[in-house]
C-alpha cells in the first residue's frame, strides 16, 4: 500500500511552476497541472480525504477560496456530506454578504461569504489550494468569525514555506500537505 508521504511525492513531481507569473518576480506554481493527469489527481484526492476524516471532533461544514479553493472543497463536501460554502471575489455572490479585503502575494482583492451560510458555532473547514503570504486564509477567517464560526482547521494543498503565511493565521490549525 502506497503511503501518503509516497502519494504526495508523486503529487509533488507533477506540480508545474512558472516564472514571473502573473508578475515579474513571483514563481507561480499551478495546481491545475496535476488535474491534467487523473492519475494523479486521484492520488490527491485519496491524501485529501484521509487527512479531512482524521480531523477530531469531525467537520461539519467545509468553507472554499474562489476559485482553485473550489476544486478541492466540492470535492470533499459530497465525501463527507457536508455543506459546501463558497468564499468568493467580490460581486458575485447574491443576497446578504460579509464583505473584507486583503492583500496577497502579488496583489489586492476582496472576499464576500453569503451570510447565514455557516452556522454559528459550526466545526468548519476552510480550504484552499496554496498558502502563500496568508492575507487570504486571513481574511477568509475573518468572514468566517463574523458568520459565527469558532472551530476552524485551515487546509492547503500546497504552502510556500518561505512566505511564512502561517504566522498570519496562527490563530487555528493549519495542515498543509505539501511544502515548496
Ligand atoms: O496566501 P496569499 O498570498 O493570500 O495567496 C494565496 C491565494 O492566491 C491564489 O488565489 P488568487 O487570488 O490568485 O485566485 P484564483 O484562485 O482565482 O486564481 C491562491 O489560490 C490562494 O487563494
Ligand atoms: N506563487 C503563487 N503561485 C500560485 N498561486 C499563488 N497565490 C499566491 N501566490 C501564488
Amino acid at each position: 500500500m502506497t503511503s501518503n508521504e509516497e502519494k504526495l511525492q508523486i503529487v509533488k513531481k507533477h506540480i508545474r511552476n512558472y516564472n514571473d507569473f502573473p508578475k515579474k518576480g513571483i514563481m507561480f506554481w499551478d495546481v491545475f497541472s496535476v488535474l491534467k493527469e487523473p492519475k494523479i489527481f486521484h492520488l490527491l484526492k485519496e491524501v485529501l480525504v484521509d487527512t479531512v476524516k482524521k480531523i477530531d471532533p469531525p467537520i461539519e461544514c467545509i468553507a472554499a477560496l474562489d476559485a482553485r479553493g473550489f476544486l478541492f472543497g466540492s470535492l470533499l463536501s459530497l465525501e463527507f456530506n457536508v455543506p459546501f460554502v463558497p468564499i468568493r471575489k467580490k460581486g458575485k455572490l447574491p443576497g446578504c454578504t460579509f464583505r473584507a479585503s486583503y492583500s496577497k502575494e502579488y496583489g489586492e482583492d476582496t472576499l464576500e461569504v453569503q451570510i447565514g451560510s455557516i452556522k454559528k458555532g459550526q466545526k468548519l473547514l476552510i480550504i484552499d489550494d496554496l498558502l502563500a503570504t496568508g492575507g487570504t486564509l486571513a481574511c477568509s477567517s475573518q468572514l468566517a468569525k463574523q458568520c459565527g464560526a469558532e472551530d476552524i482547521t485551515y487546509l492547503v494543498v500546497l504552502e510556500l514555506e518561505d512566505l511564512k503565511g502561517r504566522e498570519l493565521i496562527s490563530d487555528h490549525k493549519l495542515i498543509s500537505l505539501i511544502k515548496l
